[in-house]
Formats: C-alpha cells, sequence, structure tokens
C-alpha cells in the first residue's frame, strides 16, 4: 500500500493522552508527536506504561480520554510494525527463519496473492537487510537471541511499515548484540523513512542513534533530545536514584546505581512535555 506521508508533519501524534487500568492511572496526561524517519528511544522504570503506551498506538487498547492520530491514513494495519520481547520458543519448533519473515507478509491484504516467487524474493531482501541469510533455514527455536531479533525485525519490516514500535528487543541479548540490533533498526529506519519507538532499560546502546528520548514516569512523559536527557542530574532526577552520565572517548554511557544516596531535586519534571 502507497501511503502519502509528509515530513513535515507527524506520523503519529498523542493529544492529552489518559488511560486507567479499573483505578490504576497508568498514563494521566501523554503529549507526543513523531515524525517520519525518527528514532525515538522510550525509557522509564518498571511498570511506568511503555508498553501500555506501544499498544495505544498500535489500536489494541482505547484510551478513556485524548486523541491518537496515525498520519492521514485511513488503514493503519500495514503501516505500523511491531516487534515484540523476545520469543519463547519450543527448541523443537518446525518453523524456520525464513518462514518467520514470511509470516509478515501473511498480515497484510496482498501476502497470500502475492506470486510465490515474488513472496521469496521478499524474504530473501529482508533476509539480507538484517543480515539473517546464514541461518534462515535452521530451525527458529534453535537460534540464539540476537538472531531470533534479526528475523523478527525483518518480520516487522517487509510489510514496508511507516513506524516500528518495539517493545524491549535487548533484554535477554549481549552487549555486541544489543549494538548490532540498534544500529540495524537506526539504519533500515533511516534509508526507508521509517519513525522508530524503542522500548529499552539499556539505553547506552541508543545513545548515538536516538533523535529524541521519551522518559515515562508517573503516568507522565518528558522528552528531549539526548543532550538535554542524558545528564547525571536530569537522569537522577527522572529516576529517583544516583544516575551518572560519563563522557569517554567522546561518547556518553550511563551508569545507574540505585543504592547511592542523591539529592532527589524539588522539581520532578525538568522540561515541559514539548510533544
Ligand atoms: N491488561 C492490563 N490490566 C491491568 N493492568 C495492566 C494491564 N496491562 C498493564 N497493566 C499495568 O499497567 C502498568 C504499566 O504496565 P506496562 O507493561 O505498560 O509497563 P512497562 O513500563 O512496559 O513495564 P516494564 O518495564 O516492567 O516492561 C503496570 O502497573 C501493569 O501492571
Amino acid at each position: 500500500m502507497s501511503q502519502k506521508v509528509s515530513l513535515n508533519h507527524p506520523f503519529v501524534s498523542l493529544d492529552h493522552v489518559k488511560l486507567n487500568f479499573g483505578n490504576h492511572q497508568v498514563l494521566k496526561d501523554i503529549n507526543l508527536e513523531v515524525y517520519p524517519g525518527e528514532f525515538i528511544g522510550l525509557i522509564g522504570p518498571n511498570g511506568a506504561g511503555k508498553s501500555t503506551l506501544l499498544k495505544l498506538i498500535l489500536g489494541l487498547i482505547r484510551p478513556q480520554s485524548g486523541k491518537i492520530k496515525i498520519a492521514d491514513a485511513k488503514n493503519t494495519k500495514n503501516l505500523i510494525g511491531y516487534v515484540p520481547q523476545r520469543l519463547n520458543l519450543d527448541p523443537q519448533t518446525p518453523l524456520r527463519g525464513r518462514d518467520l519473515v514470511a509470516l509478515g507478509l501473511d498480515g497484510n491484504r496482498w501476502g497470500f496473492s502475492l506470486h510465490p516467487q515474488k513472496r521469496k524474493q521478499k524474504v530473501n531482501e529482508m533476509l539480507e537487510a538484517v543480515e539473517a541469510v546464514s541461518f534462515a533455514d535452521s530451525p527458529i527455536g534453535r537460534l540464539s537471541g540476537g538472531e531470533q531479533q534479526r528475523l523478527l525485525i525483518a518480520q516487522s519490516l517487509i510489510s514496508s511499515p511507516k513506524l516500528l514500535l518495539l517493545d524491549e528487543p535487548l533484554s535477554n541479548l549481549d552487549i555486541k548484540s544489543s549494538y548490532e540490533i540498534v544500529r540495524l533498526v537506526a539504519k533500515l529506519g533511516k534509508e526507508q523513512g521509517i519513525s522508530v519507538i524503542f522500548v529499552t532499560h539499556d539505553m547506552n546502546p541508543l545513545l548515538e542513534v536516538m533523535d529524541r528520548v521519551l522518559y515515562l514516569a508517573d503516568g507522565n512523559s518528558v522528552i528531549g533530545t539526548v543532550n538535554e536527557i542524558f545528564q547525571s542530574r536530569v537522569l537522577s532526577q527522572l529516576y529517583g536514584y544516583k544516575v551518572e552520565v560519563l563522557k569517554v572517548n567522546g561518547r556518553l554511557i550511563v551508569i545507574g546505581n540505585e543504592s547511592s544516596n542523591v539529592e532527589v531535586f524539588s522539581n520532578p519534571n525538568p522540561y515541559e512535555n514539548k510533544g
């Protein structure tokens, strides 16, 4: 499906979004605009509502109030790719890597109607893009976490989405794989003009690729550039414990130390939510 997406207009916008689960107010007033090709890191403590925010954008749950707008598209089904946390698979699962990627075609209107040769070609192109050709014919249950993540990313991108939502894709990955996955997503996002919202607890691999950072806590959000948010003072204030941001060889590194005492500053939100 070809959709007209303007670079000057947000692809996704959330306007005063509020979400409760029963009496539990998870998101109080979220405002956000995500532009085409923009890479946003979504961070915040456990239970802050990061996955819930992704589900709202996916349309899986509806807000109590506020508006969520996805470009001008009427049919958003194929416009959003979603990568869940790693799969928990039985090692005996008969599905091969390339079958998992092909499943991404079946969720859209032309998946089954695609000529088998064209279908195979599309799957091969995606496997090459995520550098997964060498293990594409292995049963997915026997692949490593990093290999499975590459396949899930290929699956989510095969229907040419305009927005990619990734929910903690780095959990269970080693440092090298984490950096590789982040670089891969950032590269494909920029090449194809895909907006990315990337949920993570490990911020370090994202520091060089994020355009902006969205921090969720206590139902509210703070958004800013990496330089605005990644300061020891700001992160310590947001998390409520000592977080140090160091510059080593020109690169930022975030170190969290929950046991340290820290002065929690009186103003809980150092930045206005700029959307
Ligand atoms: N379907 C649901 N029904 C009731 N409460 C829910 C539901 N889904 C999530 N919650 C609650 O909403 C809050 C936010 O959950 P969510 O999974 O969005 O947090 P998160 O920021 O992604 O957390 P984590 O970092 O631990 O993955 C939590 O307190 C959770 O228990």
